[in-house]
């Protein structure tokens, strides 16, 4: 009966596969004709094809992404399912049609065969919920559940869960939905790379992954609950059902670091989303990639509120009106620059209210106009004929008389946010003037050279800077007006070479007008937003978001306006002096006084997938016994492994090689040492070993507790946690994140004798 359904369930997956390949033979076909097509010098033409071309080798990457695991679930209704009804604003209609059969497939897209039936149902239309949430209490009109596991293209188990109606309650039932897929899933070797979890997502998950686009939603979370996973899952969610919305806007996604970045960027491709716009918190400021982080206490400084008062005051002190009048030398004839001159300039450009930059041209012009009129007096006063026509030739004799520029420049400095910053830290003095209230001690921890690298905290002090100075791309309603009309013109042709190239249905006029978009300005809307300061997202995902300076929120805030944010994060693990230290701190600068529930909402995570059992309750003890906010969670696994203390990192590191089981060991090290671990294990373990972010494809990858933020390995081994504890701040937090890293095996290395 088993090995038949098994069977049946082969046969069933190998049509769908063989309706995928179909259809990537089709936008392959395509693609050949679009490429043939003669389109001669005709610019227009080419442009379109080329649109054409883009629009088919997206879909092709796309259909090849899709490849592993495509269909992993199917659902039995109670009754024949006519309950489908597309959900207006997705794309949903692509999947959910009715039919006459009780089951319906679930898999990672939606796939229709040549007569337009449904025969695959994306994981995100709403007929797919019941596969995530049905329980034996709550059925959701669903007769079974049933999982597909696979390896590669072939079906390798079926796993069912029956909802008949016996009187099982949810307390008595498990609470893991697919028991088996989801442990086959925990249990696979680590790789360095996180993957999707689309065919084993839990109840819990499932709800927040759906949850409406608008507002701040919060998810707090132990470690190894998901949070990221289900931040990234929702992301791909949001992207399918509201696409019209986002499509255009983009979805912003913001992790601590580069290493963690590179951890998760294969999970939203593998989901079949392209274009969100991945960024550590060193890279959101457009044109500078900080990698490096000040310590504790200049990154408490920089991180907090005062900062942006500060950078405010530093750009108005530089506007200054002159204590006394001046003379100048306007090509030979002395001219007096009276203070009230400067005053009135500065005046009259504050009123424009527009950036410091974009104001300092009227603050030019009204003071060259009122030395225009004072030289032509003077010149007047000496006997010469002067009248209006000269006032432009005795306007070009000042703008460039050396003199005139200096005054001017003196009065109104022209600046760029790195300029201002790099002044501010490297002039005491200035400083000094600028912060009369702060002890010359905190002074000097800004302190530092003008050429010294940005660091990740001076980031948003930067783009606060850029806020008040303005820039030249800075768009205007009128900008705003032309891309919308030049988009109502993108769709319009678009779907007129739709109709000629007679791929109706094919190819989506949405589709094709943002590739002519992205043609014009030779980059996808997701390289646009990033390299725009000033764009404004649909939707920002943040992880790990406890770590986050108030400085840091703020420029998240201007980057969303809408405030739709998915943000995920464990207080407990905050481990950056800056941090906050709830979440009501953490979400002020972004909502404001707001309550949670009126300006922002909190979900909790609750099962560890990630931790054993005995692993993870060590670590809450600790992290408990050191005063920290734990969220206690549940493991789903027990370790096979007691967790072991030796004294040389190396024969820790080679207890672990020794382990088929184990893929890779995460070496958890004080960045004093780091160097040095990292020496030793390469000289005895040629090519097994990498450092940091470069390392986490390597077997074993030496880190800090910083950079092991957010990442998992199936062994983990930490270098004198004593050390980690009392040499970095928050250091309970620091250790907590390392003891909280591995899926299988933790070894501690004591009062090291060989390295370290
Ligand atoms: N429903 C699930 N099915 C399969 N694997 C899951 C599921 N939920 C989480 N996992 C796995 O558990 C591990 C931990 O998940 P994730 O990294 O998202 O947790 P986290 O809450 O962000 O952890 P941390 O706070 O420690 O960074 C990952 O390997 C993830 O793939």
């Amino acid at each position: 009966m088993v090995s038949s359904e098994l069977d049946r369930e082969r046969d069933y997956v190998a049509k769908l596969y063989a309706r995928l390949d179909d259809l990537r033979s089709d936008a392959q076909r395509q693609l050949e004709r679009v490429h043939r097509q003669d389109v001669g010098g005709n610019h227009q033409s080419r442009s379109e094809r080329d649109a054409f071309a883009r629009v088919f080798e997206d879909r092709i990457v796309q259909l090849n992404e899709v490849d592993e695991r495509l269909a992993f679930g199917r659902l039995e209704a109670a009754q024949p399912d006519t309950s489908a009804a597309p959900d207006a604003e997705s794309n949903a209609d692509a999947d959910a049609d009715a039919d006459e059969s009780p089951y319906r497939y679930i898999g990672r897209i939606g796939l229709r065969d040549e007569n337009l039936k449904p025969i695959l149902l994306d994981w995100r239309v709403p007929q797919a919920g019941p596969f995530y949430q049905a329980t034996a209490a709550t059925p959701m009109g669903i007769r079974s559940r049933r999982h597909l596991l696979s390896r590669g293209r072939k079906i390798v188990k079926i796993e069912d869960e029956i909802f008949d109606g016996a009187s099982i309650t949810d307390a008595e039932a498990s609470t893991l939905q697919g028991e088996g897929a989801l442990m086959a899933s925990l249990s696979a070797e680590r790789t360095g790379r996180m993957h999707d979890i689309v065919a084993t997502i839990q109840a819990e998950q499932d709800r927040i992954i759906r949850s409406e686009l608008p507002g701040v939603l919060v998810v707090q979370g132990g470690p190894g609950t998901g949070k990221t996973a289900v931040a990234l899952h929702r992301a791909a969610y949001l992207l399918y059902s509201f696409r019209d919305r986002l499509r255009s806007s983009g979805v912003l996604v913001v992790g601590p670091s580069r290493a963690f970045l590179q951890y998760i960027e294969a999970v939203l491709p593998s989901l079949g989303e392209t274009g969100v716009v991945l960024a550590s918190v060193g890279q959101l400021y457009p044109g500078v990639d900080a990698t490096a982080e000040d310590v504790p206490e200049v990154a408490v400084v920089k991180g907090a509120t005062e900062m942006a008062a500060l950078v405010e005051r530093a750009i108005r002190s530089r506007q200054r009106v002159p204590a006394e009048s001046q003379v100048l030398d306007v090509n030979g004839e002395p001219l007096t620059l009276e203070p009230q001159v400067i005053a009135n300039a500065i005046n009259r450009a504050h009123e424009s209210r527009k950036p410091y930059n974009e104001a300092r041209v009227t603050f030019v012009k009204t003071a060259l106009n009122d030395l225009t009129r004072a030289l032509a007096a003077q010149l007047r006063s000496h006997g010469n004929t002067v009248d209006e026509d000269d006032y432009g030739m005795l306007r070009e004799d000042l703008r460039s008389a050396y003199d005139v520029r200096v005054a001017l420049n003196t009065a109104w400095i022209p600046l760029t946010p790195q300029k201002l910053l790099q002044d501010l830290y490297a002039r005491p003095q200035w400083l000094a003037e600028l912060t009369p209230s702060w002890s010359p001690e905190k002074r000097a921890l800004l302190r530092r050279d003008r050429d010294a690298p940005f660091t990740v905290s001076d980031v948003p002090l930067l783009d606060e800077a850029a806020e008040h100075l303005g820039e030249h791309n800075e768009r205007n309603a009128a900008v705003d007006r032309e891309a919308k009309k030049q988009r109502k013109r993108d769709v319009e042709n678009a779907e007129n070479a739709i109709r000629n190239m007679d791929v109706e249905g094919l190819v989506h006029a949405e589709d094709l007008a943002d590739t002519f978009a992205e043609q014009a300005s030779r980059a996808t809307t997701a390289e646009r937003a990033a390299a725009d300061r000033t764009w404004t997202y649909g939707h920002i995902v943040v992880d790990e978001a406890q770590e986050l300076s108030p400085m840091q929120w703020r420029l998240l805030r201007r980057r969303g306006p809408l405030r739709s944010f998915t943000i995920v994060g464990d207080i407990a693990q905050a481990s950056a002096a800056s941090s906050a230290r709830s979440w009501n701190e953490a979400v002020a600068p972004l909502v404001g006084r707001a309550k949670r529930g009126e300006g922002w909402r909190l979900e909790e995570l609750t099962v560890n997938y990630r931790t054993p059992t005995q692993i993870a309750e060590a670590a809450q003890e600790m992290a408990e016994r050191r005063g920290l906010p734990v969220t206690r969670s549940t493991s789903v696994r027990e370790s096979e492994w007691p967790i072991t203390t030796v004294h040389s990192t190396l024969e820790a590191v080679r207890a672990d090689r020794q382990i088929a089981s184990l893929g890779t060991t995460g070496v958890i090290v004080l960045p004093g040492i780091l160097q040095r671990t990292f020496e030793t294990l390469s000289a005895a373990l040629p090519g097994e070993v990498g450092l940091g972010a470069a390392g986490l494809t390597r077997q074993v990858a030496v880190m800090t507790p910083q950079e092991a933020k957010g990442l998992e390995f199936d062994s983990v081994v930490i270098v004198d946690p004593e050390g980690i504890l009392t040499d970095i701040p928050r250091g309970a937090s620091a250790l907590y994140v390392a003891m909280t890293r591995p899926t299988q095996r933790l070894t501690f290395v004591i009062e090291p004798d060989v390295v370290g």
